[in-house]
């Protein structure tokens, strides 16, 4: 049966928005019988999803589900319907951003988005009219196949008009008890954030559960910034999220004029686990639906990038961001860098002349079989030196990069002549992006913080500054980035020189050299005067053995001199006691893949595939894996840090992904691929390629809640020597599988 249209009130889509939803769902539109919450009617051909309370003058999302509409041919149903429930949310709340990734395009009332995940390649674009009903309501009306003119794109609001008109009746309808039971292709789960922080409320949070340094950090007054450190798991978010909503609340019921921003690094943070979280402390949605006594809203959640795309307005100008948190993007980064090497190895200034002298560096930069390693040092000297810091060739920052010296967790570049090669890659990269008409998030950023220091914004931020912003992953953001968080405060909430900056951070969970470009001042001031440190020390995430993995595993971090900021320490669990986390040792890669594959699918069957995780080490190796048919079906793919939805559609699938897709995760168990010595063995690896997998190993095995497998295969050289430290501690036990 096809529907001509669905019709949503506000309060089913905050429900439908935390469901998981199959392609089947997508002709019926129907609920199981139990469904709490909502219920389901149909007029005039019409589906209305109406939540307990829905009323006529309810803000409502309309979708055309006519033969020319919003579903029709959908490979990915469910992936625009996701879509089509946070512009809608957007629409209903201001405060809610729409994620970069999918370039939303404004023209006048109307606005489009692309209507799935990027690297399903494909093009449509999802268009709604927002002036429906005077701008209360929002209408999903078409889709298109690229971008196309809004304006010539009209919806016909003869449907829109015929939805609104049933509503009345639909909304007085007695729910007709459902017809049939079965699978419905919907199931209504708990947002993740939720799942993380369980139910405790706000009052429980700081009556009984939070520790005294978590409680002092909470109890900060505004008039300076405050870093918070911790390993992880040991509740650095949770944190932020109670002092973000004790401080909102407080100023609510007080003089209500501050606004609160909440920043992460990943969208989907943000929106999937930090929005889930604040439900979860204050299930009066106050947090949600208050406003300032200037009627502002109280709490802004998002990235960096999101603010600035409302600010700048990108996809209106038909420029794409490329980022980078995702395998996509870092895959395509490294396909432009290695086409910038290869340029350069083809131009003879460079190499008869420039490196005449550096031999070994050439022949090192042309070895086909260190390619990789190469493309990946350049990546992270361009994101923690030469974007980091503005560096362009034939400026006088360049001149200093030339000659200035160099820190110890850098790509060792020793002569000048191999700066200026770097420089010439980097030179040609940019050239590749802007052929590409690409705008790296470096170069974002770049633009942003200019915009931060024009008039417009001078006069604007008095009206659209934050009073107090929280920092979440504080180590994922580059120095530019932080750089322009002083400039997004109301001029009114610094006191001499000091803002309320709250940011929590582990520096060794950060997987590139972004966090470190830039030095450690920035950790200590990022422009808002000095901070003071907060150190949280208590492992509530994971059992006493893993946590006793995780610090054996500590001595394995290169010593860094970076004046105490890279130390973290964990001091105690508060978890259980579980088993003692195993590593098993393989003859070969596949033996290795199979068998990893079939425990944590029994796994994943027993406790349910969300709980379940298998992070591979290994860039390369987790694509062939990704496109290995041994293993077809038997895992959910998480490849991007913005597609942590997928971990709700795991049912009884585990989550295959790597540690720096799910960094803010937690699982009950977590297989970690391949901790081979071949990683490390090469003698040519810089210290910090060396620091990039240890901190990439520390990241993946603190995932873990209850059990901890880790496994290697002899084919890649065996157990990398990190582990050498937990084993003789006896913190892991090592199994050999296999004659
Ligand atoms: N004082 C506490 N008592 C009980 N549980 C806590 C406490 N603090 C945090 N937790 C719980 O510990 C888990 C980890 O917390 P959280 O995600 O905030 O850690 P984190 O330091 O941000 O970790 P990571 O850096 O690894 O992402 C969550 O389930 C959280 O609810």
């Amino acid at each position: 049966m096809s529907y001509d249209a669905l019709v949503i009130d506000e309060g089913a889509i905050a429900i439908l928005d935390t469901a998981m939803i199959e392609p089947s769902w997508f002709g019926e539109f129907e609920l199981p019988e139990n469904t709490v919450g909502l219920r389901r009617v149909v007029m005039d051909n019409m589906v209305y999803l109406l939540s307990e309370k829905a009323d006529v003058s309810d803000r409502m999302l309309v979708v055309n589900t006519g033969a020319d509409g919003i579903f029709e041919g959908a490979a990915l149903p469910h992936a625009r319907f996701e879509r089509i429930l946070r512009v809608a949310l957007r629409h209903f709340d201001r405060n809610i951003a729409l994620p970069v990734q999918w370039q939303p395009y404004h023209d006048g009332s109307r606005l489009s988005v692309y209507g799935e995940p990027f690297s399903k390649k494909s093009k449509v674009r999802v268009c709604f009219e927002q002036a429906a009903g005077g701008g209360r309501d929002v209408f999903a009306y078409r889709v298109t196949d690229g971008p196309k003119d809004l304006s010539q794109i009209s919806p016909d609001m003869a449907l829109y008009d015929r939805a609104i008109r049933h509503l009345e009746a639909a909304a007085l309808c007695e729910t007709p008890t459902q017809p049939r039971v079965g699978s419905f292709g919907i199931l209504l789960s708990e947002p993740l954030g939720r799942q993380i922080s369980g139910a405790a409320t706000l009052e429980e949070w700081l009556e009984h559960k939070l520790n005294p340094q978590q409680l002092s950090f909470v109890n900060k007054s505004h008039d300076a910034p405050v870093r918070l450190r911790g390993a992880a798991g040991t509740g650095k978010t949770q944190a932020m999220a109670v002092k973000c909503i004790k401080d909102a609340l407080d100023d609510l019921a007080g003089s209500n004029t501050k606004t609160f921003a909440f920043l992460t690094h990943s969208s989907a943070l943000a929106h999937d686990v930090i929005r889930g979280m604040f439900s979860a402390l204050d299930p009066s949605e106050k947090w949600r639906t208050s406003k300032t006594i200037d009627g502002e809203a109280k709490i802004w959640i998002g990235t960096l990038y999101e603010l600035a795309e409302t600010r700048l307005n990108y996809a209106q100008k038909g420029l794409r961001p490329l980022s980078l948190d995702g395998q996509e993007g870092r895959e395509y980064q490294k396909i432009l860098i290695e086409d910038a090497l290869k340029h350069v190895l083809e131009n003879p200034r460079i190499v008869l002349d420039v490196l005449s002298e550096e031999r070994a560096f050439l022949e090192m930069l042309s070895a086909m079989d260190r390619r990789s390693a190469v493309v990946d040092d350049l990546m992270n000297e361009f994101a923690g030196a030469l974007d980091a810091e503005n560096i362009r060739k034939g400026t006088a920052e360049a001149d200093r990069y030339l000659s200035g010296p160099r820190e110890s967790w850098q790509m060792p570049l020793p002569s000048k002549a191999q700066r200026e090669a770097v420089l010439e890659v980097h030179d040609a990269y940019r050239a590749l992006l802007k052929r590409e008409r690409l705008l790296s998030m470096d170069q974002m950023t770049a633009d942003f913080g200019r915009y931060l220091t024009t008039y417009e914004w001078e006069q604007l931020k008095e009206k659209l500054g934050f009073d107090v912003i929280f920092v979440d992953e504080y180590h994922y953001f580059s120095r530019n980035e932080a750089m322009t968080l002083q400039g997004i405060f109301r001029p009114r909430a610094g006191t001499s020189g000091r803002w309320p900056l709250l940011m929590a951070f582990d520096l060794k969970q950060s997987t590139s050299d972004a966090a470190l470009g830039g030095g450690v001042e920035r950790f200590r001031n990022p422009g808002v005067g000095v901070t003071t440190k907060i150190d949280l020390s208590v492992n509530y995430r994971s059992t006493p053995q893993i946590t006793k993995l995780l610090q054996d595993l500590d001595a394995s971090f290169p010593a860094m001199d970076l004046e105490g900021e890279y130390d973290t320490h964990i001091a105690s669990s508060q978890q259980s006691p579980g088993p003692i986390p195993i590593l098993k040792v393989y003859n070969r890669d596949l033996e290795l893949l199979d068998a990893v594959f079939k425990e944590a699918a029994a796994d994943a069957r027993r406790i349910g595939g969300r709980d379940v995780a298998v992070l591979c080490l290994n860039d390369q190796l987790f694509e062939v894996y990704l496109k290995a048919s041994r293993i077809n079906g038997m895992y959910t793919p998480l490849t991007t840090r913005e597609d942590l939805k997928g971990v709700q559609y795991a049912r009884n699938r585990c989550i295959f992904s790597m540690p720096e897709y799910v960094a803010g995760l937690q699982f009950d168990t977590v297989y970690l691929l391949h901790v081979d010595q071949s990683d490390l063995g090469d003698e040519m690896l810089s210290q910090g390629a060396r620091r990039r997998y240890v901190n990439r190993a520390y990241l993946g095995a603190s995932r873990a809640q209850c059990k901890l497998l880790l496994s290697t295969s002899l084919e890649r050289g065996g157990k990398s020597e990190i582990l050498d430290g937990p084993i003789n501690a006896g913190s892991l036990i090592q199994q050999k599988v296999g004659a």
